[in-house]
Formats: C-alpha cells, structure tokens, sequence
C-alpha cells in the first residue's frame, strides 16, 4: 500500500492486494506531480489511517488524455464484451464483498452491516447495466418523401468525469460508471477526500475485469484541491459530459462551468424530503420504513427523511412508538458487533448538527431526546435525536439535516401537508404512508419530488430511474434506457433512394 506504511492499519483484509493508496491512471498507480498526500480519517476514531495524492489542476490532462485515448479503442468493442467486463467486475466485486466492507466502515463510519447493504444495492448497478449495453437502440422512423429512408443510431460521449460524494461511495461510482463504461464511454472519476480508497479499490478490480487501461481512471484530492481538480476536468476539451452528486450550491457551480462549453451534466443534488403519514397508515409499515430510512448511515443519505409530518390522530401514538425504537439504537464504531448506528462521516456533520439543534430549540421546538456529540474514543458520534413542534421558519426545516435528527411536523388536512411538504426549493423524493388508494394516487401526483415512495421508504434500486426535479438537479441515473442515454448522443440519418430506371 504505497507510502502508507507510516500509518498503523486498523483492520486486516483477507485479500491485501485490494487495498491502494495511489491514484490510478492508465493502469498505474501514480503520485501526483506536486507530491502531496492528505489523510483518509476514520470517523469512529478521528485518527488517520493512510493517504493519498493531493492532485490538481496539472494532474488532470494526463489524465484525460489517458481515458481519452483508451475511449478510441474502447468505443469499438462491442457491446457483448463490455458486458461480459461488467459482468466479471460485478463478481469480483461480490467475491470481495467482505474486504470492501470493511474498508467502507473505515472510511464512512457506517456499521458493517449496513456497509454489506450498500455493496448489494451497488452491484445492483453493474449487473443491471450490464444487460442494459446491448440493449442500446436506435431507431427506423417513416419518411413523409417515399425516396427517403430515416433512422437514428446512438453512440457513447466520449469520455465522462465523474465527481462523487462520501456517503455511499460505492453505490455512486457503479451507478455512474456501470452506465458510463455499458455505453461505450470511459470515465475519471474524482471521489470524495473522506473516501478515496474504496474507489481505488473498485478501480483495481475493474482493471482485473478487463477493462482496458484508462477506461476507469481515479484522482484522488483532498478538500482544499477540489474545487481546482473539478473545474479542470469539467473544462477539459476532452471530457464531454460531468455526473455531480453533492449539494445544490456546488451543483450549479458545476452546470455553469460545463455550460461554458455546453457541455452534457447530470446534476444529483440536495434533498428536503418529506414524509406524511396519515391517520389511516398501517403503523408498523410506516414505522418500520421510516425508522430505516431515516436512521441508515446516521441520516446522512440525500433521499433520507427530512421532516416527518404525522397525522394528529396518531401523531402522538407514532411518536412514542418512534421514541422507544430510537432509545434502543446502540452508537457506536462501525466495526463493533453491537453497533446499529455509526458516526458521522465528518467532524463538519457534527457542526451542523448542533447549529441545527440550537435554531430549533431557539425558536421554540422541544427536544425528546439526544441533541448533542457523543464522546467516544475521539470518533464523530452524534446522539439519536427526536424534535417536535419544529415549524417552517427553522433552518431544520429549510436545510438538509445529514445527521441523525429526526425533525416531526403535525398536520390535520391533505391539502394543508402537501402544501407544507411541496413548500421547498428542493425535489428529489417524497414517501407517504396512507391505505387510502385515491390519495395514494393524487400524492404520486401531486408532490413535487423526482421520486414518491408510495407506503415504502425505500425506491432506490437499478431498475428504478433516480433523480430529483426542482433544485434538487436533473437528469436521471439507473432505469432502462434514462440513465444509459445520459452518456449517450443520438445520430439522425437521412438517406435518399436513387429513383428505378
Ligand atoms: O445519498 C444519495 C444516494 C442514496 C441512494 O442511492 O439511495
């Protein structure tokens, strides 16, 4: 592993060789050309474990021309071989299930168990678009001239940049590249400083798959290099399209970068989402979705629950019910048996936490539990907490909470909560709870968000398109045919018969 050895690893792998520090660059593990190193921190601890280069803006054209020059040759295999490497790169990644858990409960704080979650709805990704590559079709339309022949053909992008957040950083990089390299485009990617190493690791498996060199390459920066790293690569001539997922402001730096050169962006971005539950809601269900949803990664998912609006019929019921389960959460490092809920992946998560907390209470919640940083062998830990009488002027209700503050809203009308839940700039996915099919169905329509979980919390899932509308971004990932297509430029032809003797 590279310079590491300067840092004591806290775990073992049963397979080491899956473990790289470098970035990855046409095959090679490469240092970057200013020779810095930042440190990958476990947030359970707070202590460094290993680093990795600090790249920059002079890193990112070797770079680019590396995926660029692999695309040439990459672009004509055909379909059925790109995925037969999807395919083999998906059992790799499956074989080594375990090491890879391992390294992601280090790096994001998550517990074991849920890190094992996200590498099965990952490899979700890289099997489903392996199907999806020889599914890529044009099409024959009818001419209005009857000498005339009409059809389109679709052909991938080119090369594709991919900039990545911390929370599920291997569910982010297969949901991306499984599209990017099913289509025929090779890829950059640029994860997160908190998670760089679990990417490394897919690289090296991709490259144990088959992929050709530079069809998947990695640069690694830290926090105070990444606005640098991105804007060169989203400017670079030969990156023909960016895929974002992060917050709402870096977002629309990103799209007014690429719309310098009208460049293809897909915008995964910040989420408010609501949750109603009505009177009528089975209990259990809804409890048990939302208590999932909520609580996974210590609330730091985009499409986690944001405000809770519970019926006043059973608004009290619920939140006892709520209480009692958040009592029994065990916080503690990922990698401890009893653990059912981690750190936060950040120290600024805990920051942001507690600013939240004090609005909150400054403007007249009540706090029912937690509310403040647990202590505990120098990790990010933050209590379970639970809020009520939380009202639309709190910054709880307006900012996306990434922790695990549980924010409940009462309501007495259908009308007056999707008017409350719809009162956001953000889009990205709404749930209700309700055994009422009409209403079931007038929320699908009338809530603003890119996804409605309909009596479920949970509508993440390759087959499914994901994406938000409004400021939560644009352009949809996983699906048939959506997510492909975003790496994807659509040809028209026209051919003209020569008239019959
Ligand atoms: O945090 C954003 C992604 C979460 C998911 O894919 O379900």
């Amino acid at each position: 592993m590279g310079s590491a050895q300067k840092y004591e690893l806290p775990f073992k792998l049963n397979n080491p060789k899956l473990l790289h520090n470098l970035s990855f660059v046409h095959g090679e593990w490469k240092k970057s050309k200013s020779g810095k190193m930042f440190e990958v921190v476990d947030p359970g601890t707070g202590k460094a474990w290993t680093e990795c280069p600090t790249n920059d803006a002079s890193d990112v054209d070797d770079a680019v021309q590396s995926s660029h020059k692999c695309f040439e040759g990459y672009r004509k295999i055909s379909p059925r071989q790109r995925a037969q490497m999807l395919f083999k790169w998906d059992s790799l990644i499956r074989e080594n299930r375990e090491d890879i858990a391992t390294i992601l409960v280090y790096e994001t704080g998550k517990p074991r168990a849920e890190a094992y979650g996200e590498i099965d709805y990952s490899t979700g990704f890289t099997w489903w678009f392996a199907g999806e590559a020889e599914r890529i079709q044009g099409s024959v339309f009818t001419p209005a001239l009857p000498d005339r022949r009409v059809f389109t053909i679709k052909q991938p992008l080119g090369v594709a940049a991919a900039l990545v957040p911390w929370n599920f950083p291997i569910a982010m990089i297969l949901r991306k590249a499984g599209a990017a390299l099913a289509a025929g485009c090779t890829m950059i990617v640029k994860p997160s400083p908190e998670t760089p190493i679990t990417v490394l690791t897919l690289a090296y498996l991709a490259d144990k798959a088959g992929f050709p060199k530079g069809a998947l390459n990695v640069l690694t920066t830290d926090l105070d290099k990444t606005p640098e790293l991105s804007e060169a690569l989203s400017r670079h001539d030969l990156v023909k399209k960016v895929s974002f997922t992060g917050s709402t402001r870096v977002g629309k730096l990103v799209a007014k970068i690429c719309s310098d050169n009208l460049k293809k962006v897909t915008l995964e971005l910040g989420g408010n989402c609501p949750v109603l539950i009505f009177d009528d809601a089975n209990i259990d269900q809804a409890m048990g979705q939302i208590f999932a949803l909520k609580y996974r990664h210590a609330g730091q998912a985009c499409i986690t629950a944001n405000r809770i609006y519970v019926q006043s019929g059973i608004f009290e019921k619920f939140l006892e019910r709520w209480n009692a389960e958040t009592k029994k959460i065990v916080v503690g490092h990922g990698a401890e048996k009893e653990t059912t809920m981690g750190p936060v992946t950040t120290a600024r998560g805990i920051e942001k936490a507690l600013a939240l907390v004090e609005d909150a209470k400054k403007k007249g919640a009540k706090v029912h539990m937690g509310g403040n940083k647990v202590s505990k062998n120098g990790g990010y830990f933050f209590e379970p907490t639970v809020i009520t009488g939380v009202t639309a002027d709190m910054d709880i209700a307006k900012e996306e909470i990434f922790a695990p503050v549980c924010t409940f809203l009462k309501f007495e009308t259908e009308e007056e909560v999707v008017k409350a839940a719809n009162d956001t700039s953000m889009g990205l996915a709404s749930y209700c709870f309700t055994k009422n099919v009409d209403r079931l169905w007038r929320l699908f329509e009338n809530l603003e968000a890119g996804m409605i979980g309909l009596n479920t919390g949970n509508s993440s899932a390759a087959e499914s398109p994901f994406g938000g509308i409004k400021q939560s971004g644009y352009g949809k990932e996983s699906g048939k045919d959506v997510a492909v297509a975003e790496y994807l430029i659509t040809k028209t032809g026209t051919f003209t018969l020569e008239e019959q003797a």
